[in-house]
C-alpha cells in the first residue's frame, strides 16, 4: 500500500510500557539468555540420560507413570476439586494464551515425568513417544537414523502432547497433514481412570478422531504412536524470488507445490517442504524443499548451507537474499533445516533483540540463542503480556488454498505485518466431522491443490509489530483480532487455539464444529471431570461464577445447532 493510500491514524502517546518493551533485551541479555542456555544444557543432559536407559526400563517406568496418573484422577472429590488439567505451567507452554484456567481453582494431574521416546519401530515406521518428548529431542534421535516424523514442527521446545492436543503444522504438511493427522495410535486416560488406545478403526474410533484441538479436555494422552517416513541427510532448497501484487504472490506460492493439472500426489511433482515468506506487499520468496543424499549434496559444485551454526545468518533474512541475487539452490542438513526458524523465533527475535542479527552478535553471542519462550513468558510480566495482546500480532489463519490471496489482502489492509508466513496443510475429508473439517463439497470442484480425500489450506502466519505501531500510531490488537476472527468464519477458516482468541462461545462454535467433540465428552465421562474446550480457549480470568459453572456443567449445549450470526 502506498503512503498516499494508508489511512491516516492518530498517533499515539508512548507510556512506560513502550519504553519497557523497547529495552527489553537488557535484561533478555544478562537474565534469560544465560538461563535459557542452562536450561537447553539440563534438558539435554535429560534426554541423554532418557536415551542411556533400554526400552524395556523406558516401558517398565512408563506403566509405573501411568499408575500415578490413574491413581491422582481416582484421588479427585468431584464436589471440592477444580476440573482437571495438566500440571504444566502456563508459562512453560509455547503458547500466546495467558492459560486463565490454571489461574483458577483447578486440579491438576502431573504428567513430567512423560518425556522418553518409548520406542523406535523400524518395520511399521511407527514411534512410540512419551507426550512431554519435544521436537527438539526426537530429531537427534530420529535423524541419524534417516527417518523423521512425518510433520516435525520447527520449534525445539515444542512437544508431541500440546502438537496433538492443540495444533501442529510443518513445510511437509501439504503431504501429510497436520501433526495430528500422522498419529496412528492414541493411549489416553480417561475420566474413569481407564486407559484406553484409541486407533481409526478400533472401538474408540471416535475418540481417535475426537481428539485433535480438544486440548486435552477429553482424557490425558499418556503416550502416541507416530507415523515416521525415511528422509536423507540434506534438504535441497531452491529458493525462488517473487514479484508482484498479493494476488500474484498467491498464486506463485500455489505453483510452488500444487500442479495446476491436479496431480497432487504424485512425487515427482512435488516437493517434499514447501514455505513462502512474503516481505511486503510486492516481495517474497517461495522456498521448495527435497530431500537429498550426503554424496549427492557433496557433489562439486554444489553449495552446502548449514543454517544451523550460531553465527549464520539468520534464516528467514537468508532467504530474504534470494529478492536480490535471484533463484538460488543449496542443501541443508536436514536436521538443521528442521529447526531452521527455532534460533530467531521465526522473526520475532528481532523485536526482542533487535541487535541479535547483527553479525558481531552473532558471533559473539549467537551460540546463546534462542531465549526459551517460556522464560520469556516467566519475565514479561502482566504489561508486556497485555502489550503483546493490544499492540502485537501473533494469529494463525488457517484458509482454504484458493483464499489465500484475499486472507494476504486482509491483513496487508488491517494490519500491515510482514513478514507473513505460508505453509499448505492437506485438510482430510476423515470418516466423521471432525473440529475442523474441509468446505462441503470441495472434492466435486476439486480446486488447485485439493485431491479426492483433502481440500488444500493454507496457515498464514501474521506474527508482528503491525505497521501503525512501528509508525507510532494507534491500534486496537484486540479489536484488529475480533475482526480477523469474523473473516475467518465468513470464510470458512480456523485459528489454532494457542494464540489468543476474542471470541464468544457462541462464534467459537462456529469456528469449530461440535457435534464429535460432544457426542464424545458425553461418551467418555469428560464432562463434570475436563474442563471444556472454550473455556480453555478463552480469554481473561475465569470468575467465580465461571468456575462454579463449569464445574457443574453436566449437559452442555453444542452451539454448532444453533446457526446464529457472528456477534
Ligand atoms: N509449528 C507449529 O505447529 C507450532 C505450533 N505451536 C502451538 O504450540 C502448541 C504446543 O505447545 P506446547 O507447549 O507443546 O503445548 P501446551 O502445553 O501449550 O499444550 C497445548 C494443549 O494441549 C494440552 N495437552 C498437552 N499435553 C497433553 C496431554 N499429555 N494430555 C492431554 N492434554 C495435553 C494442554 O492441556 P493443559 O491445558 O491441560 O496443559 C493444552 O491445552 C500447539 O498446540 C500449537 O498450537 C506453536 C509454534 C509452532
Ligand atoms: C504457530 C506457529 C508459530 C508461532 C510462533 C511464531 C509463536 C508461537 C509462540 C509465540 C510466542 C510466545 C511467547 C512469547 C513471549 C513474549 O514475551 C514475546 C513473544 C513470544 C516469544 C512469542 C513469539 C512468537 C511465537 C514463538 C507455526 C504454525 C509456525
Amino acid at each position: 500500500m502506498s503512503d498516499l493510500e494508508a489511512p491516516l491514524r492518530p498517533k499515539r502517546k508512548k507510556i512506560w510500557v513502550d519504553y519497557f518493551v523497547q529495552f527489553r533485551w537488557i535484561l533478555v541479555i544478562f537474565v534469560v539468555l544465560p538461563i535459557s542456555f542452562t536450561l537447553y544444557f539440563l534438558t539435554y543432559l535429560g534426554d541423554v540420560r532418557s536415551e542411556w536407559k533400554s526400552f524395556k526400563t523406558r516401558q517398565k517406568e512408563h506403566d509405573a507413570n501411568v499408575e500415578k496418573v490413574v491413581k491422582r484422577l481416582k484421588q479427585r472429590n468431584p464436589s471440592k476439586d477444580g476440573l482437571v488439567c495438566t500440571a504444566r505451567k502456563p508459562w512453560i507452554a509455547v503458547g500466546m494464551r495467558n492459560v486463565d484456567y490454571k489461574r483458577a481453582r483447578h486440579f491438576e494431574v502431573d504428567l513430567s515425568a512423560f518425556r522418553n521416546v518409548l520406542n523406535i519401530d523400524k518395520e511399521r515406521m511407527v514411534a512410540r513417544v512419551e507426550p512431554l518428548v519435544n521436537m527438539g529431542q526426537i530429531t537427534r534421535v530420529t535423524v541419524p537414523m534417516n527417518l523423521a516424523l512425518a510433520v516435525v514442527a520447527e520449534l525445539d521446545d515444542l512437544t508431541v502432547g500440546g502438537l496433538i492436543n492443540g495444533y501442529g503444522i510443518e513445510g511437509s504438511s501439504h503431504k501429510y497433514g497436520l501433526f495430528s493427522d500422522t498419529v496412528v495410535a492414541f493411549e489416553i486416560v480417561l475420566a474413569d481412570g481407564s486407559l484406553v488406545r484409541a486407533t481409526k478403526d478400533n472401538e474408540y474410533s471416535d475418540l481417535f478422531y475426537a481428539i485433535p484441538w480438544s486440548q486435552g479436555t477429553l482424557g490425558l494422552l499418556v503416550a502416541a504412536e507416530i507415523k515416521l517416513i525415511p528422509i536423507k541427510e540434506y534438504m535441497k532448497l531452491t529458493y525462488k524470488p517473487v514479484v508482484g501484487t498479493l494476488k500474484d504472490i498467491a498464486q506463485a506460492y500455489a505453483d510452488s507445490f500444487a500442479p495446476r493439472d491436479g496431480d497432487q500426489d504424485n512425487d515427482e511433482k512435488v516437493p517434499d517442504f514447501v514455505e513462502t515468506m512474503i516481505y511486503s506487499p510486492t516481495r517474497a520468496v517461495c522456498m521448495t524443499g527435497r530431500y537429498a543424499s550426503k554424496e549427492e549434496a557433496k557433489k562439486k559444485g554444489n553449495k552446502i548451507n548449514s543454517v544451523g551454526w550460531w553465527y549464520k545468518t539468520w534464516f528467514y533474512q537468508h532467504a530474504e537474499t534470494a529478492l536480490k541475487k535471484g533463484l538460488f539452490v543449496e542443501y541443508i542438513p536436514t536436521r538443521e533445516y528442521y529447526h531452521r526458524h527455532t534460533r530467531c523465533l521465526y522473526w520475532e527475535g528481532k523485536l526482542i533483540l533487535p541487535f541479535a542479527d547483527q553479525w558481531w552478535f552473532r558471533f559473539l553471542f549467537g551460540w546463546l540463542m534462542p531465549p526459551k519462550v517460556s522464560l520469556l513468558k516467566a519475565t514479561q510480566g502482566e504489561a508486556i503480556r497485555n502489550y503483546y495482546h493490544e499492540m502485537h500480532v501473533i494469529q494463525d489463519i488457517l484458509v482454504p488454498l484458493y483464499k489465500v490471496g484475499d486472507a494476504l489482502e486482509w491483513v496487508d489492509r488491517e494490519m500491515e505485518i510482514y513478514p507473513l508466513w505460508l505453509c499448505p496443510h492437506k485438510l482430510y475429508k476423515l470418516p466423521v466431522k471432525t473440529m475442523v473439517y474441509p468446505e462441503a463439497g470441495f472434492e466435486l470442484q476439486r480446486r488447485q491443490g485439493d485431491t479426492q480425500d483433502a481440500q488444500m489450506f493454507t496457515d498464514v502466519g501474521v506474527y508482528y509489530a503491525p505497521g501503525p505501531v512501528l509508525r507510532g500510531e494507534v491500534f486496537d490488537g484486540a479489536d484488529a483480532v475480533r475482526r480477523l476472527e469474523n473473516w475467518m468464519i465468513e470464510n470458512h477458516c480456523f485459528q489454532p487455539q494457542y494464540a489468543v482468541s476474542e471470541l464468544n462461545e457462541k462464534s467459537f462454535w462456529r469456528m469449530f464444529d461440535a457435534g464429535l467433540y460432544e457426542h464424545c465428552r458425553k461418551k467418555y465421562g469428560a464432562v463434570g471431570t475436563f474442563m471444556s474446550v472454550y473455556y480453555k480457549s478463552k480469554k481473561g480470568r475465569k470468575t467465580e461464577k465461571e468456575v462454579r459453572e463449569a464445574e457443574q456443567a453436566h449437559l452442555e449445549t453444542a452451539y454448532a445447532e444453533v446457526d446464529q450470526p457472528a456477534d
